[in-house]
């Protein structure tokens, strides 16, 4: 029989306390999953370093609610755009994604159509309903956001936030007076976000509540060359773009330098990032083959995105998986927060030189018009004041065209106004910065981490081939035998293991070999075992759990040696 990995790691996570469906004694509900004590631990690594790589691109980090007001997701667009496609079966009421579903029958991409063509599509097709060929209904779309209401009055409506980054942007005045006003900054958060996904039956990958690390960096449009470039350029990046999809030409692996010089990567800042990007899933044990970044087809990207490359992961099972979104956000977030709000979300930018630039002066000719308007002058030179070039422009033209123009309902000529070109020196101007945000799913790449981590030996062996620094438990010490003085003195080492930092257990239960086993299966990368010779000469064996190779080291080594060896 083949070794089906999935079924085995579906068992192994539910087993050994790596992570499992949510409320399995209530029959469960889809789309939500627990994380048990292995996995608990390894999201945390993850997270961690996460958080180490964006603290040394000297991102600061906040904390800001799940729970969040109407306004901001009508600001943000979500009310409006933040919707998938649903179709329910008129016969047994059940409910689909209608481009999913388009997408298994026919083998056709669907993204972006209309409801209308959606359902014209189902209809020429005959589609029906996949659990009992029932008719299916009209397509409509449907809002992913979970809706809420604060307080004991269902009169102030609120969501459950479906990304964290709106926490960031909503904050974006405070955060900006602490990065001290100076472009670029980033500012990141690691949290809850939720989406009532329509139908998630991909286990970990489509989950209704998960976790993200979303970074958003502010910067200025016109500054698009990152300072530290040089550091990454010649980092390989395996590339899928847009036009190697539309013509199948497969992906390409370039430099990010060559990735910028050649046209498929927008500028050094976003390249900057990609790397940034890819070394962190390295880091956190991700194979280098199976990673690569796909550029989301125009159609597929999110309301608020210019360009969105996606760092996918592979999966026997699933094929490339979306884990990581690099989407180029413009100034469309702060733009509307600002308009919604009336917050001035803007950053003045200060010119290394003051500019010099030509202005229109209209003024009204006192001379001429004062004893004519009288009261009406005040009026009218407010008007003129409160005009932009652009709209003095347009009325000198007209004064030159037609020999006059109406302001505040006044005629007035030519010789009724002053006009002048004055030079002015400016020292900066107002900018909406733009901003580019890598956001991180963690829950996909837990997955694909155990996935790809799980080996079968030549012998049949199966184990956690798991990055070491990355293992839930880091060393399992074990006397040989249940006896005095393995006991004790394995005891001991495991308490001093303990307080060394280590994440450790103590395991006398069952033969050796059986225990040996217990840890490979859960990427366990090193046991120290006590043997007889132990009390002798006061050494112990170390065992590696890829290789099964023991090496001897004296008991006080051992703590160093476990350092070296699993965290390098
Ligand atoms: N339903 C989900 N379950 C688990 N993780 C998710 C889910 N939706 C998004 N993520 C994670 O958050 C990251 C950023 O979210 P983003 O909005 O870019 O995803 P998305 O493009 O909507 O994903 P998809 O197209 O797969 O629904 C994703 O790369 C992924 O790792």
């Amino acid at each position: 029989m083949k070794f089906d990995k999935y079924e085995y790691l579906q068992d192994l996570m539910r087993r050994r306390g790596f992570a499992w469906g949510s409320f399995e004694i209530y029959g469960g509900a889809r789309g939500f999953y627990d994380y048990g004590p292995l996995g608990a631990t390894i999201k945390r690594k993850i997270e961690k370093k996460i958080r180490e790589a964006f603290i040394r691109e000297g991102f600061f980090e906040i904390e800001t609610p799940d729970i969040t007001p109407e306004q901001v997701f009508i600001a943000s667009g979500h009310v409006e755009k933040f919707v998938d496609p649903l179709v329910e079966c008129k016969k047994c009421g059940a409910r689909f994604r209608a481009d999913h579903l388009i997408e298994e029958t026919l083998g056709i991409d669907v993204e972006g159509k209309s409801a209308e063509e959606m359902t014209k599509i189902i209809r020429e097709h005959n589609i029906r309903c996949p659990e009992c060929g029932g008719e299916l209904s009209d397509v409509w779309y449907f809002n992913l956001m979970f809706e809420t209401y604060i307080g004991p009055y269902k009169d102030k409506k609120a969501y459950l936030r479906p990304e964290t980054a709106q926490g960031i942007f909503v904050n974006f005045k405070r955060l900006n007076a602490f990065a001290r006003n100076k472009l670029p900054f980033g500012v990141f958060q690691i949290g809850k976000a939720y989406r009532n996904e329509i139908s998630p039956r991909q286990g970990m990958i489509r989950l209704r509540e998960f976790t993200q690390a979303e970074v958003e960096i502010f910067f200025n449009p016109n500054e698009t060359e990152h300072p530290h470039f040089d550091e990454v350029k010649d980092e390989v990046l395996r590339l899928y773009p847009i036009e190697h999809q539309l013509k199948d030409l497969g992906m390409i692996e370039l430099t990010a330098e060559e990735a910028v010089k050649k046209g498929y990567v927008m500028n050094t800042f976003f390249a900057y990032y990609m790397v940034m990007i890819k070394r962190i899933l390295l880091d956190i044990g991700i194979p280098e083959d199976k990673i690569r970044f796909r550029q989301q087809l125009p159609e597929e990207r999110a309301h608020y995105s210019a360009d969105t490359w996606d760092a996918e992961i592979y999966s026997e099972r699933f094929g490339w998986v979306e884990c990581v979104g690099l989407a180029y956000r413009t100034d469309y977030d702060l733009s509307r927060h600002m308009k919604m709000s009336g917050a001035d979300l803007t950053v003045m930018i200060h010119y290394d030189k003051p500019k010099i630039v030509k202005k229109l002066n209209v003024t009204l000719n006192m001379k001429k018009v004062g004893p004519k308007l009288k009261e009406k002058v005040k009026e009218i030179n407010e008007k003129l004041k409160s005009m932009s070039q652009e709209e003095l422009r347009k009325l000198v033209e007209e004064l030159n065209a037609n020999g006059k123009v109406i302001i505040e309902g006044h005629e007035l000529e030519k010789e009724d106004l002053i006009i002048k070109e004055v030079e002015e020196k400016i020292q900066g101007e107002k900018i909406v910065p733009h901003v580019l945000e890598p956001s991180f799913g963690i829950d996909r790449p837990f997955y694909l981490l155990l996935e790809n981590s799980l080996t079968v030996d030549e012998d049949g062996r199966v184990y956690l081939k798991i990055k070491k620094d990355m293992a839930p438990i880091e060393v399992a010490v074990l006397p040989l035998v249940a006896k005095e003085p393995l006991t004790t003195i394995a005891y001991e080492i495991y308490r001093n293991l303990q307080k060394e930092g280590f994440i450790v257990v103590y395991d006398e239960k069952d033969s050796i070999g059986k225990r040996y086993m217990r840890y490979d299966e859960i990427g366990t990368p090193y046991c120290v075992t006590v043997d007889n010779q132990t009390p002798e000469d006061g050494t112990v064996t170390i065992r590696d759990r890829d290789t099964r190779e023991q090496i001897r080291v004296k008991i006080e080594e051992v703590p160093r040696k476990l350092k070296e060896l699993i965290f390098g």
